[in-house]
């Protein structure tokens, strides 16, 4: 008789909507998984056993009662870490792990944290300003285009000012859940020229134009990052990050096409915007569950 598992999932409500499709649960279910809905007002141990949790909750109650339930039970498989997955929710500690990566292909853009008013700036304009918190909070996603020095004026700090970089008008983005790793391609910001920054001022919210960018017909006829490339930043970001559930935004600079920049990387991301991302997921709680053998 085939084995039977018990997967339990911990994710805001609109996370549910979006990620537990009944194709997902069909479709793991068919490879002898259970997928079962956690709930964090109760407590984790009368809800279990389990083989393995998978999480996006971050508050204290959730993280704790996490911790006791490991203890507990340590042949439980916790997919991930939260000490870890925090270090995702600051956009300067997400980005230290490329640079562990020493590869002089990757690298990310120039940033400087800002914590207070600007006295020198060591940065070239357009810079966009990202909030430090990268929390899941709406405000995390308010980023703002800033032009010239009046522009700084237009945001809250704590904030993170990283240069903009022109890319051609492309983001991959690499999904990775574990040892399973995919790239898409998805419209970026347009590229700004020198001659449109002459008539560009101050700062612009990224939500009023991030719908100016390609045509669709042209993000596809795109040319994908290299194999290699996109191997090298999943397996090595997963070891670096020690993560196994996370996208990783990356662009390709348009002055120097072989360099590529990372932008963002975000825990538990949207996977059901990948073609086929049931048996995507499915694979990777395979790989975790099935016992190894020599
Ligand atoms: N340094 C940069 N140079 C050029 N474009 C950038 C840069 N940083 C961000 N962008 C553009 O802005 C978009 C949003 O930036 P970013 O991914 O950092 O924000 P986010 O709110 O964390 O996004 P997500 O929804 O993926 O979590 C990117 O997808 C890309 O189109
Ligand atoms: O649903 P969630 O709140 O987890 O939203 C996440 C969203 O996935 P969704 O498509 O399921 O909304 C992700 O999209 P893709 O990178 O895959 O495009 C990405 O934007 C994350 O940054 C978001 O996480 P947050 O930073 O807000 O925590
Ligand atoms: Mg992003
Ligand atoms: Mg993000």
């Amino acid at each position: 008789m085939s084995e039977s598992y018990r997967v339990g999932y911990a994710l805001q409500p609109k996370k549910v909507d979006s990620f537990i499709q009944p194709s997902l649960v069909d479709h793991a279910k068919q490879e002898g998984i259970e997928l079962i809905q956690i709930d964090p007002s109760k407590p984790l141990q009368e809800q279990g056993p389990f083989h393995c949790i998978i999480h996006k909750l971050h508050n204290q109650e959730w993280k704790k009662d996490l911790q006791e339930f490991s203890s507990k039970y340590p042949n439980t498989v916790i997919i991930d870490p939260p000490e870890l997955v925090d270090r995702l929710h600051n956009r300067v500690s997400m980005l230290h792990a490329v640079t562990l990566l020493d590869n002089a292909s990757v690298g990310v853009p120039k940033q400087v944290l800002v914590n207070d008013k600007i006295q020198e700036l060591d940065l070239h304009f357009p810079v966009i300003a990202k909030p430090l918190a990268a929390d899941g909070g709406a405000a995390s996603h308010e980023l703002s285009l800033v032009f010239d020095r009046e522009g700084l004026n237009a945001f809250s700090v704590p904030t993170v000012l990283q240069e903009f970089v022109n890319h051609g008008g492309v983001v991959f983005k690499i999904y990775v859940a574990g040892e399973c790793v995919k790239c898409v391609k998805r419209k970026s910001l347009p590229d700004i020229s020198e001659e449109k920054l002459r008539t560009l001022k101050g700062a612009l919210p990224l939500s009023r134009i991030s719908n100016l960018g390609l045509q669709d017909e042209e993000v596809e006829k795109a040319e994908m990052p290299p194999q290699s490339l996109v191997g090298l930043l999943g397996t090595g970001l997963r070891e670096a990050l020690g993560l196994n559930l996370f996208n990783v935004d990356v662009i390709r600079d348009a002055n120097e096409p072989t360099r590529y920049l990372v932008i963002d990387i975000n825990y538990f991301p949207g996977y059901a915007k990948l073609p086929s991302y049931q048996s995507f997921i499915t694979h990777f709680l395979l790989h975790v569950l099935r016992p190894k053998t020599a």
